[in-house]
């Protein structure tokens, strides 16, 4: 694009091999080849006063050099890059693989994904700040990328799905489920709940065991309650469904999936995955990265065995509301007891 900066690089610590320029396309931190972009506001005071730019002018996105081969990848020309509001979301479920799923989507360059789980829609204390704040969280874009945000806890909330939609209702709305068992126990253990099998079940006076279905992790996989919901609002056109297991196994099929959902080049392919056998997981490989990026050991713990009554119960439990969701989203997944 074009803009040169009227000094050289005025940064300490920060090794520079190349030039600074407004490219602000790339998805990768590097701390060898940096483009730092600048926001057009910056822009104009570069041109009439820059003796009083500092460093905070800049918006720090630092980029690979030509991260991007134009055959992969040019920004519209002309254009500025600017914050804009999310057109797609990854609205859930928590512990269902949505951290993989964003980190994944965020290595095609058309995809440009905010860093951290924004929480604007569940959280009052955010909700308050307002969009402009929202906005601000925001990541610059040109005009044929996505901005994408996920907050895996949006599925739940009643407010995310009302003003999400007055947000923009054309919003395109992702969500990852994993069978609803796996989930409730890997929350239950992100809860440190010491005892996950006590704490999930429940002697009725009777003395028969039941389901503790008035417990978050309980009534949070119970899937259909919340799409449901969702489909009042937004039509199914814009929902795209996927399952975790599918994801963990083969998630360049699943992201070639979303490339379609979300209308963007079909870009990214098994050259970026890399399965890690110590891990048990894909990573990713961005492009022109020799390094893998895995997740952090926070994900994937191993899961605690229920005994086979426990399992039963549970299955039979959501069996019903499975069965229910799959007529809701037209899609059936694999979701019965292993081992
Ligand atoms: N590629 C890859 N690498 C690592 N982990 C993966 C991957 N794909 C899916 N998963 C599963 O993601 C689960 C965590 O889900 P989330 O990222 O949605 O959790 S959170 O709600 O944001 O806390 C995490 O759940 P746990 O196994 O309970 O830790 C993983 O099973």
């Amino acid at each position: 694009m074009g803009h040169q900066l009227p000094w050289s690089f005025p940064f300490k610590n920060v090794p520079m091999h190349g030039a600074i320029g407004v490219t602000c396309t790339g998805h990768v931190w590097s701390k060898r080849s940096v483009i730092a972009c600048l926001t057009e506001e910056t822009l104009r005071n570069l041109r009439y006063r820059p003796s009083k730019l500092s460093q905070h002018d800049f918006h720090w996105t630092v980029r690979t050099i030509g991260q991007y081969d134009p055959s992969i990848y040019k920004a519209p020309k002309g254009e500025m890059p600017r914050k804009r509001f999310p057109q797609a979301l990854i609205i859930g479920a928590g512990k269902c693989g949505t951290r993989a799923l964003i980190e994944f989507l965020n290595m095609h360059p058309q995809v440009v994904a905010a860093r951290e789980e924004i929480h604007f829609f569940d959280l009052d204390q955010n909700f308050r700040r307002g969009l402009a704040w929202y906005l601000q969280r925001m990541r610059y874009s040109y005009s044929d990328q996505i901005t994408l945000e996920k907050t895996p806890s949006y599925m739940w909330t009643k407010r995310a799905r009302d003003e999400i939609y007055k947000l923009n209702r054309d919003m395109k709305l992702i969500v990852v489920l994993k069978d609803p068992v796996i989930r409730l126990v890997s929350q239950a253990i992100r809860n440190k709940d010491k005892d996950v099998t006590g704490c999930l079940l429940v002697h009725a006076p009777n003395g028969t065991l039941l389901v503790r279905d008035n417990i978050r992790p309980v009534y949070w996989s119970i899937y259909v309650n919340y799409i449901a919901k969702w489909l009042w609002k937004f039509p199914i056109t814009q929902l795209h469904v996927l399952d975790s297991s599918m994801l963990v196994k083969d998630p360049v099929g699943e992201v070639q999936k979303i490339e379609r959902f979300l209308g963007i080049k079909p870009i990214l392919s098994k050259g970026n995955f890399h399965f890690d056998e110590q891990k048990g997981f894909y990573c990713k490989r961005p492009f022109y990265v020799q390094n893998v990026v895995c997740l952090g050991n926070e994900k994937g713990k191993p899961h605690p065995t229920l005994s086979p009554e426990v399992k039963e119960l549970l299955y039979k439990f959501y069996r019903p509301y499975n069965e229910k969701l799959f007529k809701v989203i037209g899609t059936r997944f694999a979701w019965w007891p292993s081992g």
